[in-house]
């Protein structure tokens, strides 16, 4: 399979802190990849150095074969949104479209971006989450078949961003590539085909959100109860218990044992589910871990 992005042994350091170690991937066409890490962790720094806004100290990265036009082909949304004064949101995308050879109809953009009532708004006058989807229809006015978004939700509404992740996939269908980065793992955990972890320098995991939940292999167990905490605790699947008053969550490897466990007292117990651990506490238990635990 060719790869749409090739990276290997990339390092790269500011001064003499040391940012990224020795990152080696490749991403293929018709992915959602998403890159998640903690803050300062380098995914903007990588994103940048993949774009060639900042140079690594040493390795080698390949974006489209390294086309001599691939600019053409790749839309990025910064994490700063950018402003300019006396321009409209109208003026800013055609303008934009104008640089490129086969962009998207400028009715498009303003549909899939939701800027229709804000076509003859100013860039500076726009809230928050506006410019955020102007960001959004600036990064696809080319059309381009790669698509790297950082932090691309942040300061958007719900329901901004459930209609922005519904683009994404319409994208991912017509043969798109798009590397997210993002702190909402909520939102991640619905639409990527695969997760990358940076993590003290180097990419620690690479693979689907099954596979993560295979490696950590926690299940949690949540029901409403009128028995004491203490009573649970004892039980020896138990690996992690909270509750908020009468609401209890335990994490346990052994679901089933678990339940066998907890059969007692079933009586006491209602609204009773089993449920896969979200991508949210598989990330903080991997940074809390290191590595998986066996
Ligand atoms: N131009 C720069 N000069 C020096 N240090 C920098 C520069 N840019 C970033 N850094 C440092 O590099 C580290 C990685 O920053 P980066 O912005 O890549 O992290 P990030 O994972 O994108 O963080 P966040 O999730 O907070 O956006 C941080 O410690 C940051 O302070």
């Amino acid at each position: 399979m060719t790869s749409l992005i090739s990276v290997n042994h990339l390092n790269k350091s500011y001064g003499k802190k040391e940012i990224l170690h020795d990152i080696s991937f490749d991403i293929p066409n018709h992915q959602i990849v998403a890159l998640i890490g903690e803050n300062g962790a380098g995914k903007s720094t990588l994103i940048n150095i993949l774009l060639n806004l900042v140079s690594a100290n040493s390795g080698t990265v390949s974006i489209l074969d390294s086309q001599k036009n691939f600019h053409e082909h790749i839309g990025v949304m910064m994490q700063q949104n950018i402003s300019i004064t006396r321009i409209t949101v109208k003026e800013i995308l055609k303008l934009t479209q104008s640089y490129y050879q086969h962009p998207l109809p400028y009715e498009t953009l303003i549909k899939l971006a939701d800027l229709k009532d804000l076509e003859n708004s100013e860039m500076p006058k726009l809230s928050g989450g506006q410019k955020r989807r102007l960001s959004f229809a600036l990064a696809i006015a080319g059309n381009p078949d790669l698509l790297f978004l950082d932090e691309p939700t942040a300061g958007m509404d719900s329901q901004s961003r459930t209609k922005f992740w519904q683009d994404i996939m319409t994208m991912k269908d017509q043969h798109k590539t798009i590397f997210v980065t993002s702190h909402y793992l909520e939102e991640l955990e619905t639409v990527a085909d695969r997760i990358m972890i940076l993590q003290n320098k180097s990419i620690s995991f690479d693979g689907t959100l099954a596979d993560l939940r295979n490696l950590e292999g926690e299940k949690l167990i949540e029901f409403d109860s009128q028995l004491t905490p203490e009573l649970f605790q004892k039980l020896p699947e138990v690996i992690v218990l909270e509750h908020i008053g009468q609401h209890y969550q335990l994490t346990t490897k052994d679901a089933e044992s678990l339940i066998h466990e907890i059969t007692p007292y079933l009586t006491a117990i209602t609204n009773l589910q089993v449920k896969q651990n979200s991508l949210d506490s598989l990330f903080i238990n991997f940074n809390k871990e290191g590595v998986p635990h066996e």
